[in-house]
């Protein structure tokens, strides 16, 4: 029985990496480098598929994939049906923050009961925030360089993704509220994990051991 597990290349294709290994799985090839959408293991039956990273969880619900690795953001933002959502890998983290222009007073902004444009790829993850804040707000979608809109004046405000905060000071914007902490997740179609539980609960005892020994390594 074959196991296909999609993935998006860049950070968590090189974060996943070794939990595959850990799972005795190892990419054919590099879709880095490789054209191919679908690329084979050392195991014939475990396939990878590289599909956008916002795209992991439809191909997981609808079970072209059988597992999926995506973040914690994009799966709030698909609402997670057909899907379990088994393990924290604790991979690619990162935090959603409300972002300004540096000198923008957004204190006083939302004192004041100013309606904010607020431009994001998150659009749910920001109305939800402002909602339970009591702000008014416009929310932009955008897909990607929001910490452009408020410098060209699309936009009052962000909701980003911040890791090392570069991308933030590089474009001269500052952080003023931490919505959640983001990191990646295993998981599992609903149906495929009934279908094909000795296959797929030999990949979740492998990754759930390396996220136990880095938990170990950092408390140690
Ligand atoms: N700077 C960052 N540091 C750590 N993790 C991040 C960072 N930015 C994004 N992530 C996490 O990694 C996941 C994948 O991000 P990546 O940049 O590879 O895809 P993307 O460009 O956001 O997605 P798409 O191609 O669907 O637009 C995100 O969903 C998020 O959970
Ligand atoms: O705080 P930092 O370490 O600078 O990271 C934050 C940046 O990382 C993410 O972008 P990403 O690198 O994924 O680029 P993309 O959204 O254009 O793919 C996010 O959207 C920020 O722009």
């Amino acid at each position: 029985m074959k196991l296909t597990i999609a993935l998006s290349k860049g950070r968590i294709f090189e974060e996943t990496l070794p939990l595959l290994a850990a799972a005795g799985i190892v990419p054919a090839e590099d879709p880095e480098s490789s054209r191919k959408l679908i690329i084979g293991t050392n195991r014939d039956d475990v396939r990878l598929v590289i599909v956008r990273a916002s795209d992991v969880p439809t191909y997981v619900q609808y079970g072209a994939a059988d597992l999926g690795i995506a973040g914690r953001d994009v799966l709030i933002e698909h609402g997670g049906d057909g899907l379990y959502q088994m393990l924290d890998l604790n991979i690619a983290r990162c935090r959603m923050m409300v972002a300004v222009p540096e000198g923008f007073d957004y204190d006083a902004a939302v004192k004041k009961g100013a309606r904010l444009k607020v431009a994001s790829k998150y659009p749910l993850i920001a109305r939800e925030h402002f909602a339970k804040k009591g702000v008014h707000v416009d929310i932009i979608k955008l897909y990607g360089s929001m910490e452009l809109a408020p410098l060209v004046g699309l936009s009052d405000a962000i909701v980003d993704l911040v890791s090392t905060g570069g991308t933030l000071k590089a474009n001269r914007l500052v952080a003023v509220e931490h919505i959640l902490d983001i990191s990646s997740r295993l998981v599992v179609n609903q149906a495929a994990l009934k279908l094909k539980y000795g296959a797929i609960q030999p990949v979740l005892d492998a990754f759930s051991s390396v996220v136990r020994q880095g938990e170990a390594a950092c408390k140690g």
